[in-house]
């Protein structure tokens, strides 16, 4: 337990932190402020549950964490990196190293079997293998799918592999929006438990969600309104190990 809270103490540094971090969009209508002075940090091994209603800046943070967009104003920690100041190129290679993605539409390739979508992901780090392509299906239970088309499997299914392919490149930082969102009861209690296993296993959950029960299972949870960031105490993580 001691180990425990000594680790817990050097990860409070926070994998992820901001500090005053605004987005504004300028469009004709003018200037919005989507994400409004953020401070917060997230620890290393932590799931973060972000919710809030439409429009209240979720996808705008989910961009940002996933280094997909820059703050306008302020300062983004991921891994102690400052993501303003990288290159596009770095960027790309440091996103790829440190975040994968679950997206609540799956983006799975339509004419690559689920074998072949998880290897895409190996692609973009220039070495592909079909064994531990193979064995990331295996751990979200669908070895036995590995040549079927994703017009072939079930929604549950499909958001599965996204999560296999989200993880081949073992990144710390798992940053799913609404991963169950399109799923029947069933699939998201699958999906919820998978992202249990990866918590428990040290990965850090990033989830937007709308679902009560989905924000449940996370130790803290990040309200936005209006931009507007609210985090609630965090669970300690000895509790949960
Ligand atoms: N490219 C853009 N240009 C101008 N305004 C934008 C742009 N993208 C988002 N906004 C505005 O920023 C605010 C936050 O939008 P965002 O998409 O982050 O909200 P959200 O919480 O993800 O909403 P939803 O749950 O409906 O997806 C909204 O007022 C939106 O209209």
């Amino acid at each position: 337990m001691e180990a425990d809270m000594k680790e817990n103490a050097q990860s409070s540094a926070g994998v992820i932190s901001l500090t005053k971090v605004s987005r504004e969009y300028r469009g004709q209508a003018g200037v919005v402020r989507a994400l409004d002075d953020a401070t917060f940090s997230i620890a290393a091994g932590e799931w973060v549950a972000i919710t809030g209603p439409s429009g209240s800046g979720k996808s705008t943070l989910v961009n940002l964490l996933g280094c997909l967009d820059r703050p306008t104003s302020g300062t983004l920690l991921i891994d102690g990196e400052d993501v303003k100041t990288m290159a596009p190129s770095a960027l790309d290679r440091f996103r790829a190293d440190k975040i994968g993605f679950v997206f609540q539409q799956f983006h799975l390739i339509p004419y690559l079997s689920a074998l072949e979508n998880v290897m895409l992901a190996q692609y973009f780090h220039s070495i592909t293998n079909r064994d531990e392509a193979l064995e990331s299906l295996a751990k979200v239970g669908l070895a036995d799918r590995a040549e079927h088309l994703p017009s072939e499997l079930s929604g549950g299914e499909q958001q599965r592999v996204c999560i296999a392919r989200a993880l081949i490149n073992e990144p710390p930082i798992l940053l799913a929006d609404e991963p169950t969102g399109n799923l029947d009861a069933a699939n998201q209690e699958i999906v919820a438990e998978l992202l249990r296993g990866l918590h428990r296993a040290g990965h850090t959950i990033v989830m937007v969600t709308h679902d009560p029960a989905m924000a449940g299972l996370a130790q803290r949870k990040i309200a936005l309104s209006h931009g507007k960031v609210f985090c609630s105490p965090s669970t300690p993580l000895i509790t949960l190990r």
